[in-house]
């Protein structure tokens, strides 16, 4: 007899189990196509070029920045680079029309904090620099996925990348063997899920109930602390922070375009999501492919773990209803 095996799309969609986990938000699609164009070529922008282009995620990039100058060496340096990567198309224009047909638009444009200024006191700068970016990349790109990186961002991919590194180094354990995210505000109002952290399947709260509280005799919240200061640490250390958060747009452009279907920490809409009353996009696990947000992942979280979140969401509400528009 044969049998045919699906993955990915052929599961079917309306098992309990599935139903249950996920809260649909798109349809899965099975289209192609990999030209991705990066608004912004300062140093998380360039980062994430030189990561895609190494990385083979994608051979077909299109760069825009308002400093006419330094894209057109960016563009000139890369392609000086073409016998070391597989067939790299970069093209690069201050005319937004280069951009058109793109699969996915990485906008990394705008200001960075400035050395003890938080990611929020961003807010006013970087959405009036957005709102000149956007409608151009839409009028050439309809069907494109919108990577945001510039800041307030709820893309948490990244800090739980840092968190996932700082439970590897407590735990004597690679990065990715340590499975844990951290939700809500990519900023100081992160919410760490220590109720979720585990290794193969076993629940690090299993083995210490305490872990991540004030009572907790090992205190690994210590280690939550440390994710929310790292960034202000490269800052003050270095300037700005590009490398991580380059490889991990790179990551979330290669998922995107190949359909993967995978799991990442990305902000999205949820109203509605454990509680949360306001109008607010926040960080939570969720499924992407080629539409971008598949699915939500509704993970247990316990009451604290909740509360936590759902004041994340009012500071965000808060801060949105200050933004002149
Ligand atoms: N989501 C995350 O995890 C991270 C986000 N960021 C954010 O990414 C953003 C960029 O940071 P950097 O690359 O370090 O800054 P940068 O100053 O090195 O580069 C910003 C680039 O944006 C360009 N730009 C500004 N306004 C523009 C406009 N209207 N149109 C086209 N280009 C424009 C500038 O010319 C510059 O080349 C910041 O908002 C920063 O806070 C930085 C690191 C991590
Ligand atoms: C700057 C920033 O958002 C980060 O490195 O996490």
């Amino acid at each position: 007899m044969n049998e045919v095996y699906q993955n990915g799309n052929g599961n079917k969609r309306d098992m309990a189990t599935l139903v249950k986990l996920f809260q649909p938000v798109s349809e899965k699609s099975n289209g192609s196509g990999n030209k991705v164009t990066v608004v912004g070529c300062g140093q998380v922008g360039m980062a994430a070029v030189f990561s895609m282009l190494t990385q083979n995620v994608t051979n077909d990039v299109a760069l825009v920045d308002m400093m006419g100058d330094k894209l057109k060496g960016e563009m000139m340096d890369l392609q000086h680079g073409s016998a070391f990567m597989r067939n790299a198309k970069v093209n690069a224009s201050q005319d937004y029309s280069i951009t058109a047909g793109s699969k996915i638009c990485i906008v990394t444009a705008g200001v960075r904090q400035r050395e003890g200024e938080s990611r929020l006191d961003l807010v006013q700068r970087n959405t009036d620099v957005l709102k000149c970016i956007i409608p151009q990349l839409v009028k050439y790109s309809p069907d494109a996925i919108f990577l945001i990186a510039s800041n307030p961002v709820d893309i948490l991919t990244y800090v739980t990348a840092r968190f996932r590194y700082l439970l590897s180094e407590k735990l004597g354990i690679a990065a990715t063997s340590c499975h844990g995210y951290i939700i809500g505000e990519h900023g100081d109002s992160s919410v760490p899920v220590w109720s979720g952290v585990n290794i193969a399947g076993v629940r690090l709260s299993d083995l210490n109930p305490k872990i991540g509280t004030e009572e907790d005799p090992e205190d690994w919240q210590q280690i939550h602390q440390s994710v929310v200061k790292s960034a202000y640490e490269v800052i003050k250390l270095k300037g700005y922070t590009s490398w991580a958060i380059g490889l991990s747009l790179s990551q979330l452009a290669r998922t995107i375009l190949t359909n993967a279907n995978s799991v990442h920490a990305v902000s999205t809409y949820m109203k509605g999501e454990h509680g949360v009353e306001e109008e607010v996009f926040l960080s939570l696990p969720a499924v992407l492919g080629h539409n971008g947000v598949v699915d939500v992942i509704r993970q247990p979280l316990t009451e604290k773990e909740a509360e936590q979140l759902r004041q994340s969401a009012a500071l965000m509400a808060q801060v949105q209803a200050g933004i002149q528009f």
